[in-house]
This record gives C-alpha cells, structure tokens and sequence, in this order.
C-alpha cells in the first residue's frame, strides 16, 4: 500500500532531519569507536534494541566483539555511545553529579506516566525532591516495615494454598499475586493507602498496573519510536501538550494520572500543617516527607503537584521491580533446586532461633543472617536487573574515562572518549552486571555461591549495593533500595519456608521481554502478557 504523506508532515520531518543532523554534526566525532552496523537510516540501532529477542541479548553479543564500550546509532544516523564500561559508570553517574541528565524522550516518557515527580526531576529541582524524600527513606525508618511485608506474605501464601488445592497440576503465575501483593506494600508503606489489590482481583488501578507496562512499553511501532525522537527537540512548554495526542495509549497515561491523583489528594490534604496532628505517629512515606516538607523554607518546598506525582512515582518504581525481581528469583530457584533447599533449611533454622527465643516473626537482624538467602537476591539482582539500560546525555563537553581500554577502529587502544555536550550515552546495566573481570569467569550463570568468592576491594566501585549497578549509583541511585531489599529478604523467607517452587511439567520458555523493564513472557504464549507460570507445592515439613 502506497502512503500519503502530507505537505505538513513532510515539512516536520525535513526540519527534524535538518536540526538532528546540524546538531550531530557539532558534536565530537566517534568514528574511531566500533560498533555494529544500523539496520535502518532512520531509526539506527534504536527499534532493534527495543525489539531484541531477550533483553541484554544485544548488549552482551556486542560486548563480546567490541569490548565493555562500544559505537551505536540513534535516530537519523547520529552517533550515541554505549558502556557497560565500570570507570565510566562511576564518572557519569557518581563524579559528575548532574552534568549527565536522562535523556529527554525517555524522561518525557516518565512524565507523561507519572507527573512531574522525583523520576524525572533534574538538577536542582531533583535535588529539591531528593532532600525531601531522604528521612522517609532511612534504615531505621524501613524497619518498621518488616511486619507490613509478613503480612502481605501471609496473604500471598493463603491464596496460592487455596489455589494449588484446586489444580491438579499445582502450576500459578506467581508473578500476578507477587504484583498484587507489592501494589498493596508500596500503597500501605507509601502512602498509608491500602489498593486491596491481593483481596479484590477487580481492583481497577491493580488491573491497570498489571499490564501497563506490558502494553504501552513493549515492542513500540517505529512511529511511535520517531515520534518520541521528536520529543528531543521540543521545549518543555510544548512538552507539555503530549499528553493530549489523540491515541489510545496517550488516553490511558492520563487516566492512570487522574486516578493517581484522585486517591492523592486526600491523603495529600490529611497531610498539611492542619491535618499533620491526626496523623502523629504515622510513619508511612508520605507522612515523614510531609513533616519533612513542612519544616523547609517556602522555597524549597515540594508543591501539591510535586508530592501527588511522588506517590505515582514511588508506586511505579517500587512495585514491578520488587514483585518481577521475586519472580526471578523463585523461576532460577526453581531450576537450582539444591540451592532452594539449602535456603530453605538457613530459613527453619533462623525459624528454630525466633521460636526459642519467644518470638513469632523474623526481625531485621534475623533475615540479615539468612546468608544463603540473601546471596540468591544478591544473583537475581545482578542476573536479571529490571531496570536493565538508562538513558543519559553529556550536559557538557567532557573526557569519559575507562577501566577496560577498546581498541580502536584503526588497531589503537583507547583509555578515555572525548564528547560533546548533547552527546547521547545508554548505560548498560544488564552489560556491566554480567563483565567476567567483575563478577568472574561464570558470569553468565545464575550462580549465588559467587557472592562468598568475590574480592569487592578488587572492583571499581560503582553500585549503591554489593557493586552492582540493578540499583543505579550516585545521586540518582534508587531511593528505595534498602526498602527493596527488606521486602525481599522477608517475603522470600516467609514464602520459601512455606513452598517448594519447581518449573511445571512442559517446561515453558520464559522470555525476558524488553519493555524498558524487563518483563516476564512466556514463549508462545505471548497472549498472557507478563506471566512466571511455576509448580507450587507445599514443602515437606523436614528438609
Ligand atoms: C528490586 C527493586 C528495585 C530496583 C531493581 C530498582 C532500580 C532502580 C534504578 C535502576 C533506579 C535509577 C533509575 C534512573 O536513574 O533512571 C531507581 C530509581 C528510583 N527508585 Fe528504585 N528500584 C527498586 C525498588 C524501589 C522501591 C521499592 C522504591 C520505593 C519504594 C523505589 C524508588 C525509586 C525512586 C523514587 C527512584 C528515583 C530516584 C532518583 O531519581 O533520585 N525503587 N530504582
């Protein structure tokens, strides 16, 4: 079929071209970098990236040819430099502060879905909301969290018992009750609001959550692609018009915001000065950052907006990191069935101590001597990182240096890459988890025991935890890593000691689908969207 173009389109595209390629042309050449060819003029390595058959399938074939830093392309040919590389991870993202922002499509993105919150502030402004959000965020604060967690365990484990009883085969999709379980977590911890996800299967926001990221992320058309390249060139007061695009998926961002807001600003209203008082002792993550909030000058305050999309983010960024990297988790266990039952007995016996000692839960203390345990979180983070690529630019022109020298187009080595400011750069987060001379020779395996071996004062030290970049580094890293990690250790504990996870009898494939998070999919039934079917059984009673 042959496309019309209109006058007008054809106009915007010859003026987008005109402005990439003007720009590109200013910027420092890296020709003398290699890479692998483009597929498409247009789209370059972009659409393959997004259409890869797994994620990280790319980044690790070409950092087998070329080294932990190599050459793509962007839009319209232009130049855009990838690095798993450990030095040039500590620059851009702890030495330089903030002189390498997101890039600004996929920011625009972020904002588009959840508001103008801590996600996607840059520069001052995120350091406006960093410095607000920190007290809700300390270790001493994410204790207090650990009975919330168990809870929510507890109701997982009654829902999977209820639904093993009736299936014959015992197989459920662990990763749906996971989500829901994680959406009622982040909503309690954060905001003191309870979606009811894991009790009411009709929840609409636990619907819309469940498959958002599946639907609006995965495998975008090249239209849609080329339309968010456009996004580069716009200034943020036309950026502000995107939401309104006439299509479906633009439609459903703003709908997600409007409910967003909707459970908000209540709670957000029960929270200034007037209503603090009803809410003395409260020590949900709204309620510390309000206090925290109300204490700072007028000027540094976050405002209405600001605080109602920090709920949106919080909610986005904890919930399908936490309950996808469970999965995981539970998926690798069930192909290392010696090791689950090593975890399993580390569990009862910490179990024994609890019980002896006249206690009922694990405290803090307890999941934190589960070393086993918390050497399998440690793998799956590094194995499979949700967040598996961030996209950044060079605010300013700068030299990159590098730990793992490449070499060069013509035979030279390169230590360190010269760029401009623009100069667009995807981190390779899956890449640099999986780098030999960092994790060791076995690299590629899901292997737990490595985390006893490993000699951290030998590695460049990058990642917020144990080194690795799932977490990000410097002052954009997680804000939510060690909650992360508590819910983990607890959930994990209380599920392992109760189930046996094992992979079902036909075996399925899962895919680790490229949706700017990484999404599980199961081969051939794509039609399920994010689905991790294992066999749950009940675990012997003696190991
Ligand atoms: C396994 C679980 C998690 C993983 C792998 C993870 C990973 C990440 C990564 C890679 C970033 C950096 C993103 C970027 O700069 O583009 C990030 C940022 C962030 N995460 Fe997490 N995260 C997890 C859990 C959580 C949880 C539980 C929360 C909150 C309850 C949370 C809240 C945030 C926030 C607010 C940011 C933005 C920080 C900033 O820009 O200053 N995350 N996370």
């Amino acid at each position: 079929m042959a496309y019309q173009v209109s006058p007008v389109a054809f106009l915007a595209l010859a003026a987008l071209v005109f402005v990439v390629v003007v720009r590109a042309s200013r910027r420092k050449s890296l020709h003398f970098l290699r890479g692998p060819d483009a597929p498409s003029r247009l789209l370059g390595n972009e659409h393959q990236l997004f259409h890869q058959s797994e994620t990280g399938y790319l980044d690790f074939k070409w950092m087998r040819e070329y080294g932990s830093t190599w050459r793509i392309r962007t839009f319209f040919g232009a130049e855009q430099i990838m690095t798993a590389d450990p030095k040039a991870l500590q620059h851009i993202l702890q030495k330089s502060s903030y002189n390498y922002p997101k890039r600004i499509d996929m920011n625009t993105l972020t904002f588009l879905q959840l508001g103008p919150g801590i996600l996607w502030a840059e520069g001052s402004m995120h350091q406006r909301h960093r410095k607000v959000m920190n007290p809700a965020f300390s270790a001493q604060q994410l204790r207090t969290f650990i009975p919330l967690f168990q809870r929510t365990a507890a109701k997982v484990i009654e829902q999977w018992k209820a639904q093993i009883s009736e299936k014959s085969d015992g197989v459920v999709l662990v990763n749906k009750s996971l989500a829901r379980g994680a959406l009622d977590i982040v909503g309690q911890a954060a905001f003191d609001y309870n979606f009811g996800a894991l009790d009411d299967m009709e929840n609409p926001l636990a619907k819309e959550y469940s498959t958002m990221i599946h639907d609006l992320q995965l495998y975008p058309t090249p239209f849609t692609m080329l339309y968010r390249n456009l996004w580069r060139y716009m200034p943020q007061s036309v950026r502000n018009l995107i939401k309104y695009t006439p299509m479906h998926a633009y439609r459903r961002m703003r709908n997600l915001n409007e409910m967003f807001k909707g459970i908000g600003r209540p709670l957000y209203h029960s929270n200034t000065a007037d209503g603090i008082a009803s809410r003395e002792g409260k020590r949900d993550v709204m309620s510390v950052l309000m206090k925290a909030n109300n204490s700072e000058n007028a000027g540094v305050r976050l405002g209405e907006e600001e605080v109602l999309a920090q709920m949106h983010h919080l909610t986005a960024a904890g919930q399908e990191t936490t309950s996808s990297t469970l999965s995981w988790m539970l998926y690798e266990l069930s192909k290392h069935p010696d090791y689950q039952v090593r975890i399993r007995e580390e569990i009862r016996a910490v179990r024994a101590l609890v019980v002896e000692r006249g206690d009922v839960e694990f405290t803090p203390e307890d999941l934190d001597s589960m070393k086993y345990t918390l050497a399998a979180i440690k793998e799956t983070l590094r194995f499979h990182p949700i967040a598996y690529h961030m996209w950044r630019y060079a605010g300013k022109d700068d030299v990159i240096p590098l730990s793992d020298p490449v070499t060069a187009a013509d035979g030279t080595v390169i230590t360190d890459i010269p760029v401009s400011a623009g100069q667009p750069i995807i981190i390779s987060i899956c890449g640099y988890n999986r780098l030999p001379h960092v994790w060791g020779d076995d690299a590629d395996q899901w292997n737990p025991e490595r985390f006893f071996r490993l000699d951290s004062e030998k590695q460049v030290k990058v990642g917020v935890y144990a080194n690795l970049m799932s977490f990000s580094a410097g002052v954009r890293a997680c804000i939510g890593w060690r909650f992360a990690l508590y819910q983990l250790q607890a959930v994990a504990a209380e599920l392992l000691e109760t189930f046996d996870f094992s992979l079902p009898d036909d075996t399925p494939y899962i895919k680790r689908a490229p949706a700017g998070v990484m999404v599980p999919i199961v081969e051939g039934k794509e039609e399920l969207g994010p689905a991790m079917p294992l066999r749950v059984s009940l675990a012997p009673v003696r190991v």
